[in-house]
């Protein structure tokens, strides 16, 4: 059986997570035994197509060097920017040349399955430029006029669910490619808030590959039960 390649993981982790109204970055909350960060970190350091991950900080983060996993050989601290797509292309300049390829992964979050990446690689690498997991979208989708007011709104249409995925990470793609497509979504300042759709500028096409919908983005209170429910399920099924 040839070896598996491996690769480097930019995770981007210098948010401070403004929608979850906490004090601490929501990275640094605790759920299911430790934090956030620490739970995605551990995860991709597990996984044994990982090789190495590029952590990108904010310039501040003053709590992630209190933590054991700070001192974890195979993790590379670099700072990140303004927008998370900063952030991303400061840990993609870090990175050699010689490196082909690249995942990117958000620090929040921690319940990715480690099989779907298994497959997210296997399936894109066999391709030119390479692929997302994403998770078909299961609610009908509503237009709203304007900005919402009090958390209501005011339905504009309903947008057909055909063919409509939620993007996920990880993200994986041709390191040159990736690195070129954010540079010119910036030069254009063009608003990216993921890596396939500045490689979709470019023209290419992005591999969508079918992953869990329990690999959520911990993004806002509500999501912390349920992120804990599910890294708990995790550890009791592996
Ligand atoms: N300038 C930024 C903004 C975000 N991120 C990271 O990108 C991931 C996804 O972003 P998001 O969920 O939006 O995190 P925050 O920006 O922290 O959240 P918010 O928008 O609520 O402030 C997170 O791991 C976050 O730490 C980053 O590295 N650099
Ligand atoms: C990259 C991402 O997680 C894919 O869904 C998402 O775009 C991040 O968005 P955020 O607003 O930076 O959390």
């Amino acid at each position: 059986m040839p070896s598996l390649s491996q690769y480097s993981v930019v995770v981007p982790a210098a948010g401070i997570g403004k929608r979850m109204k906490t004090d601490c970055p929501k990275q640094y909350l605790h759920i299911a035994g430790k934090t956030i960060i620490e739970h995605t970190l551990t995860n991709l350091l597990e996984h044994s197509q990982v090789q190495r991950v590029i952590l990108v900080l904010n310039p501040n983060d003053t709590l992630f060097a209190q933590l054991p996993i700070a001192s974890h050989p195979r993790i590379e601290v670099v700072e990140g920017g303004q927008e998370r797509c900063d952030s991303v292309l400061a840990g993609l300049n870090y990175l050699s040349d010689n490196e082909e390829w690249v995942l990117v992964h958000d620090a929040a979050r921690p319940c990715f399955a480690a099989t779907d990446l298994s497959t997210l690689l296997q399936l894109a690498e066999q391709g030119s430029i390479g692929g997302i997991l994403a998770t078909p979208v299961r609610d009908t989708m509503k237009r709203a006029f304007d900005v919402n007011v009090n958390r209501q709104n005011i339905v504009k249409h309903t947008e057909s669910r055909e063919h409509l995925w939620h993007a996920l990470t990880p993200q994986f793609f041709k390191l040159a490619a990736l690195k070129k497509a954010l540079n010119t979504a910036a030069e254009q300042k063009i608003n990216i808030t993921d890596e396939a759709s500045a490689i979709e500028l470019l023209g290419e096409k992005v591999l969508l590959v079918e992953g869990s919908a329990s690999n959520i983005k911990i993004t806002q209170p509500e999501d912390l039960l349920l992120a804990e429910f599910y890294l708990t399920q995790n550890k009791l099924n592996n």
